[in-house]
């Protein structure tokens, strides 16, 4: 038995089990990743979070989460062998306190692959333990077409578990015709179906789903999952500035962000509303109307929006992220700052 007890050696923890929960631009990552933390009990659960975008709506949404169990990355994680995924897990398995399981949420425009060729691929192979690439899937809006995005085809390809979400907007047709497609496509992927993403977390966390024998090819030449042409472009540097409009890794979607410290008008804000571009898929945001105390989370996906309110914890502002294709960017963000009602010495209601 031994004895020396005075040199401690503090290793990071190995083989921590990982989920990536990956899927299409509103499809519920967010919502069942608030399920997960919810129900996960005494686990501790680390969550790496990247979005799209300037600003954090996502982890501003997040329920019951110590501010030190999330780890953000705003950089584009579409690269192998990433240094900013890489960096951020390594800051997660070095955490003093106990950690039992990550899970990451990619963006909806992120191509799983580079993701999993990190694990598979850097010395996170010895650290780590891919448990499952999770898929989310919209029922409702979700067709093998998918806005001709690689990236939602991708995210089929490389789901070992397919959640089929939102089956309440969904007649039982389609659910089960998309059911079949996912079947024919993805033969060996475990097929959840759910409302807002309550699934069973002894389904979908530790169940050994991920097979890394089929990435080795892919491991020894790299190069191939370097479609991205930024990949090569000697001017990238993963700056976090950089709005990735012109990013092919994004398929071709592009993020506007707007924060203002005053307020929106409702009627303005209702006004931009009525009249958005059909360019806009996906649209999320933490809003502040001069005509309530009440903070307003806004949600938009397809053609479906949604606004719940909550209470400020913190000084009210506008936060707003707008997410789609062919967006004109100055146009939009001076539209939202018309949004802003002018300074009255009316008091809030
Ligand atoms: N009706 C219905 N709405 C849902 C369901 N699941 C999620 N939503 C709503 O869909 C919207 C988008 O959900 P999120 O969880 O934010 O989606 P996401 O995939 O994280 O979005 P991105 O990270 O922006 O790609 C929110 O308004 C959710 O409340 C569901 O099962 N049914």
């Amino acid at each position: 038995m031994p004895t020396q007890t005075t040199m401690e050696i503090d290793l990071p923890k190995r083989g921590m089990p990982v989920t990536i929960i990956t899927g299409f631009l509103g499809s519920g990552k967010t919502t069942l990743l608030n399920q997960i933390l919810k129900n996960r009990q005494d686990l501790k659960v680390a969550v790496l979070v990247n979005e799209f975008g300037d600003i954090n709506i996502d982890s501003q949404l997040l329920l019951s989460l110590d501010e030190d169990m999330m780890e953000l990355s705003n950089g584009c994680i579409c690269c192998t062998i990433n240094d900013d995924l890489v960096n951020a897990v390594y800051r997660v398995l070095e955490r003093d306190d106990r950690v039992d399981y990550l899970v990451i949420e990619t963006t909806g425009v992120a191509d799983p692959l580079p993701i999993i060729l990190t694990f598979v691929g850097s010395d996170l192979r010895d650290f780590t333990r891919l448990d499952s690439i999770l898929t989310v899937v919209d029922a409702e809006t979700f067709t093998p077409e998918h806005f001709d995005s690689t990236a939602a085809m991708s995210q089929i390809t490389y789901g070992d578990i397919i959640v089929l979400n939102k089956t309440d907007l969904a007649p039982s047709e389609r659910v089960e015709s998309l059911e079949q497609w996912i079947r024919e496509t993805k033969a060996a992927a475990r097929i959840l179906k759910s409302q807002y993403g309550e699934v069973p977390l002894p389904l979908i966390l530790d169940v050994e789903q991920f097979k890394p024998e089929g990435y080795v090819e892919h491991q020894l030449s790299p190069s191939s999952a370097h479609h991205h042409d930024h990949d090569h472009h000697p001017d990238h540097h993963h700056d976090h500035d950089h709005p990735h409009s012109d990013h092919l890794a994004n398929d071709g979607f592009m993020s506007v962000s707007f924060q203002s410290d005053r307020a929106f008008s409702v009627k303005l804000f209702q006004e931009f509303l009525d009249d958005l571009p059909d360019t806009i898929f996906r649209a999320k945001g933490i809003l502040w109307f001069k005509e309530s105390q009440l903070k307003h989370i806004f949600q938009l996906s397809g053609k479906r929006y949604d606004i719940q309110t909550d209470e400020w914890t913190k000084a009210p502002t506008n936060q707003l992220v707008l997410i789609g294709r062919d967006l004109q960017e100055d146009h939009l963000r001076q539209r939202l700052a018309q949004c802003i009602s002018a300074p009255s010495n009316s008091t809030p209601v």
